[in-house]
Parts: C-alpha cells; sequence; structure tokens
C-alpha cells in the first residue's frame, strides 16, 4: 500500500494534489505534524488537517511528532484523523496514550525512530494496530533512506509473525522508486513517500509508477 506524505506537496495548490491522490487510488494520506519542540520544525495543526478532510474520503494516517500528544489526541480525531501514530519517548505514558487513541475508535499506532530498537513491542504489540518504522531521523521530508532499517523492517516482520499479530508495517522516510521494492520486500505493508511523489515534475505518473511497481 502507498500513503503519499503531504508535507512535501504544494499547500497554494493543495486542492489538485488531493485530486491527484482521489484519481490515483492511494490507501492513506500520510499527515505529518511537527511540533517545533519534539523535532526541529513546525508543519501544522488540527484546524489545517479539518480543513483538508473535506478533499477526500481516503483514511487519513497522523504521524504525531509533538511532545505529549496525549493532549491532543481529541483534536486530530475531531479533525479526522483514521490512524495516529505517537512516538514512545514523546508520550510519559503510552500504554495510557495507546488506549486514549482507541476509545476514539480510531487505529493506534508506535513509531520507531532510526537509532531505537525493537523492543518496546514487547509490551505494546497486542495494543497496536501499526507499527511505523522511521527510514530517516524525523523532522523533514527530501532526506536519504537509512539502509539499517531494512535489518529492522525484517525483525518487526518476524516479530509480528511469531506473535500471530495483524500488525501493518509502514515505513516512512527516503522511499523513492528505485529502493521501494526492497523496503516491500523486506516485509513492508504500507510505504510512504513524500517528496518523491510531489517533488516529481509529475506526481500522478509517480503514483501510477509505484502502485504499478507494488502489484
Ligand atoms: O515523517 C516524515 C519526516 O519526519 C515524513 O513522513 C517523511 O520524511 C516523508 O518524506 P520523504 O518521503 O520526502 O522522506
Ligand atoms: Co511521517
Amino acid at each position: 500500500m502507498i500513503s503519499p506524505s503531504i508535507l512535501s506537496a504544494d499547500f497554494t495548490n493543495i486542492k489538485r494534489d488531493f485530486e491527484i491522490m482521489n484519481e490515483g487510488g492511494v490507501d492513506f494520506v500520510h499527515v505529518d505534524i511537527m511540533d517545533g519542540n519534539y523535532v526541529p520544525n513546525i508543519s501544522f495543526g488540527p484546524s489545517i488537517v479539518s480543513q483538508l478532510r473535506k478533499l477526500t474520503t481516503i483514511d487519513f494516517d497522523v504521524h504525531l511528532m509533538i511532545e505529549n500528544p496525549e493532549n491532543y489526541i481529541e483534536d486530530f480525531v475531531k479533525a479526522g484523523a483514521n490512524i495516529i501514530t505517537v512516538h514512545p519517548d514523546s508520550t510519559r505514558h503510552l500504554n495510557r496514550t495507546l488506549n486514549l487513541i482507541k476509545s476514539f475508535g480510531v487505529k493506534a499506532g508506535i513509531v520507531i525512530n532510526p537509532a531505537e530498537n525493537l523492543n518496546v513491542l514487547e509490551y505494546t504489540l497486542s495494543d497496536i494496530d501499526l507499527l511505523l518504522i522511521m527510514s530517516v531521523n524525523p523532522g523533514f521530508g527530501g532526506q536519504n533512506f537509512i539502509k539499517s532499517s531494512l535489518t529492522k523492517i525484517k525483525k518487526a516482520r518476524e516479530i509480528i509473525r511469531e506473535n500471530k499479530s495483524n500488525c501493518l508495517i509502514e515505513v516512512d522516510g527516503g522511499i523513492k522508486l528505485d529502493n521501494a521494492l526492497e523496503v516491500f520486500n523486506s516485509g513492508a505493508d504500507i510505504l510512504v513517500a513524500g517528496s518523491a511523489i510531489f517533488g516529481s515534475e509529475n506526481p500522478s505518473e509517480e503514483i501510477f509508477k509505484f502502485k504499478e511497481l507494488l502489484k
């Protein structure tokens, strides 16, 4: 599955970019929320997300790169999030935050940074619907894919299989047409692609190529 990140979309022409995603039949829209504190960059908040919600019926996969995300879960649910992922080190009581997300009927996930291991899964796997593996350091679009992520994706796939879990693996950062298949074959279910799609001359064609490649 493919989840274009709108971080690299053209916000002066955002309706057009949503039409492209609607027509391209993408599986999710990846929405990156940055607070300038957990990560050294600021993107946008729930009010923008709720405006974007009017432009599509595709599920919003909301990636929270913010401190104390528990304080904003309800706002993002009201804004139209369908999946909410949080970084374990951004929230004091991870189990409580995951339960809070699910209490609104929204899917919950955790995010693993490039230098972090998968140990947190031991006591969270049964509580999550999605594991988001970062293949760049969070904060910016357009960075290079970190190769060691492939080993981590394979390990995560193995843990999920051993535990007979339905948890999906999503991979985020530096995914392009030339590494997408390797990421997919390592065990990813959902690929996030921001600059590869919206930084290209022809985003519709890029979406089509990603879909063809992953068929
Ligand atoms: O979470 C993110 C950055 O923190 C973005 O989702 C990610 O970087 C996507 O952009 P690109 O495909 O250009 O790497
Ligand atoms: Co992201």
